[in-house]
């Protein structure tokens, strides 16, 4: 049931436009329905010894209105398919783009790709096939016995009982046809998975001499998806003749019953040819029913899918504001404070416990700890990519929850160790979510980060295409790309997990001094694994398991701070050396 039900739920705003092809669809039957009653009179006529031209003019004109409005009915069906095909698309896309960000590390990106693309297309194949069919289908049927019942309820007797006997052969298949729709859908999404793992890392494939491995691991759900497909089809295929069988059937038994009727004068022959072809807009209906019924099992493990995206928990803003705690201006308020944050990707064991610091609207404060300590972590709570399981996160002194997303984001700006870029032009990657900005500001960011010269060496400067995920630049050219951006946006507080990771001593050297430029509009946070970085910081905060261990200056950390004294040490150590 869940298909049909879901099939109607998704129907329910386009009523207007099925209604209209239902309509055409009826009136279609009904013109082909007057027609046995015109052709018994044509025949009665004939067998009379006199053609009857009124009557086939008649006849010929009902077929071409028929033919027209049955045309006209399938054309507004397949237009409201692809129209509701489009808004799911749109639905489900623009929920996967606010579906929170836990439920991404639990699924495969693949998988939902093919869930936006491939599932929707498979019920939009399930809609043209069951919407308007099975809708005119059972207006059909229900005219054509009622127009039967009319003719000859004897013979109508008969047909009811070998059609009976086929539907309940089709309903016994519906159920494993669902299944195998499933099965076969969930090993689409994973061949689309399985894919996308192997193109997104295909270096490493490369690297690892791993494309026998990667080829077998696409077979396999390829293999499954034919299997699964097959069995399908398969139960598709014996339930379509079982059906042509019943109706091949239900007319010999006719036309054997009719004979003996009408040659005991029960019934005419014109009665008889009547019945007989009132009988072939019987086993239309009844086809375009038992299309829609295998359609609808066969897209319902797709709408299953759909769903399942749908269901997904997405990122929604709380419309109360609360005042704001603590005095002061704006200016003087700390930008961002964590109070006694806890919070764990799973709920049984916690990340960070019981975190707490303010960062200052000037200057860099810098995170220092080991692998794994929760740094990346605390990042992801400022930015709101997760919630705090206990405490809260505030901006500018109010509870962040109740700021909008986009809100939040204007004012936080991250930049991400791996700093990816989207495929487009340079240009396109600095400005994006950007908003308007000058010809000056975009000109003084660039010299600020060294890509005005990177930009002069490029083949169409700021309109090169920087490729998928930014390939064509290198890592350090990727990083200052990423901080422009950052700073072309205008945020109040920049996150930057570790900025100077892929740069040489000399760019490193200009990107600290561009930092502390930048320090004096607004805030920084610096998760920094280098000395260099740690050494601009007003403040520097020690995480270690999921909490801070230390805070101060880094003359106050080398007296306090074991972990510290280790960190600066090792720099020595390394500088002596270098
Ligand atoms: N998306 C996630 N789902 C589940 N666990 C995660 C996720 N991200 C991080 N973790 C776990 O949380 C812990 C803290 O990770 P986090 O990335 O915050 O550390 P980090 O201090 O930034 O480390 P590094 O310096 O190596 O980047 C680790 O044990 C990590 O395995």
């Amino acid at each position: 049931m869940a298909g049909w039900r879901d099939l109607v739920r998704l129907a329910h705003g386009y009523r207007g436009p099925i209604a209209g092809a239902a309509a055409l669809s009826l009136l279609g039957t009904l013109l082909a329905l007057t027609q046995p009653l015109l052709a018994r009179a044509a025949v009665d006529g004939a067998a009379a010894g006199h053609l009857r031209w009124p009557v086939l003019a008649a006849l010929a004109a009902l077929f071409a209105a028929q033919a027209s409005a049955l045309a006209l009915g399938r054309y507004v069906q397949a237009h409201t398919g692809e129209a509701m095909t489009r808004d799911l698309r749109r639905t489900l896309t623009g929920h996967l783009l606010r579906v929170r960000i836990a439920a991404f590390d639990a699924g495969r990106i693949g998988d939902l790709i093919a869930r936006a693309c491939g599932d929707t297309a498979v019920v939009k194949t399930l809609i043209a096939q069951s919407l308007g069919t099975g809708l005119a289908g059972l207006i059909g049927l229900a005219a054509a016995v009622a127009l039967l019942a009319w003719l000859d309820p004897w013979l109508l007797a008969v047909v009811v009982v070998l059609f009976g006997s086929s539907f309940g052969a089709l309903l016994a298949v519906v159920r494993r046809v669902r299944i195998a729709s499933h099965t076969a859908q969930n090993a689409e999404g994973a061949l689309l998975a399985d894919l996308e793992r192997a193109l997104g890392g295909i270096r490493l494939v490369r690297a690892c001499r791993a494309e026998p491995l990667e080829a077998e691991r696409l077979d396999t759900s390829a293999a499954r998806a034919q299997q699964a497909n097959l069995r399908m089809a398969g139960m598709v295929a014996l339930s379509g003749p079982a059906n042509d069988l019943a109706v091949s059937g239900a007319f010999l038994a006719v036309l054997l019953s009719g004979a003996t009727r009408v040659s005991s004068g029960a019934m005419t022959l014109g009665d008889l040819v009547a019945f007989t072809l009132a009988m072939t807009y019987l086993a239309a209906p009844v086809y375009e029913i038992f299309q829609a019924v295998s359609a609808v099992q066969q897209g319902s493990g797709a709408l299953h899918r759909i769903n399942e995206v749908l269901a997904l928990p997405v990122e929604r803003d709380r419309p109360v504001a609360v005042a704001v705690v603590g005095g002061g201006t704006r200016r003087a308020r700390p930008v961002l404070e964590f109070r006694d944050v806890w919070f764990g990707y799973r709920s049984a064991s916690p990340v960070l416990r019981g975190v707490g610091f303010t960062v200052p609207a000037r200057g860099q404060v810098a995170l220092v700890g080991p692998s794994g300590a929760g740094k990346s972590t605390i990042f992801a709570l400022a930015e709101r990519f997760y919630e705090p399981d206990r405490g809260s996160v505030l901006l500018h002194g109010r509870d962040a929850r109740f700021t909008s997303y986009a809100r939040h984001r204007a004012a936080v700006g991250l930049v991400e160790q791996d700093s990816p870029l989207l495929a487009g032009t340079l240009r396109d990657n600095l400005l994006y979510g950007a908003g308007p900005v000058t010809d000056r500001d975009l000109r003084r960011v660039l010299a600020m980060t060294g890509l005005a010269r990177v930009a002069a060496d490029l083949p169409a400067g700021l309109d090169t295409p920087v490729g998928d995920h930014g390939r064509r630049l290198s890592g350090g050219q990727r990083q200052r790309v990423a901080i422009a951006r950052c700073l072309l946006a205008r945020p109040a507080l920049i996150l930057l997990d570790e900025p100077t990771a892929h740069l040489d001593p000399d760019s490193e050297h200009a990107l600290t001094a561009t930092l502390n430029e930048v320090a004096e509009e607004c805030a920084l946070m610096v998760i920094a694994h280098r000395f260099s970085t740690v050494r601009s910081a007003a403040r520097i905060l020690v995480v270690d398991g999921g909490v801070i261990a230390a805070a101060g200056t880094h003359g106050e950390l080398q007296l306090s701070s074991p972990y510290y004294r280790r960190l600066t040490a090792r720099t020595e150590t390394l500088q002596r050396y270098a």
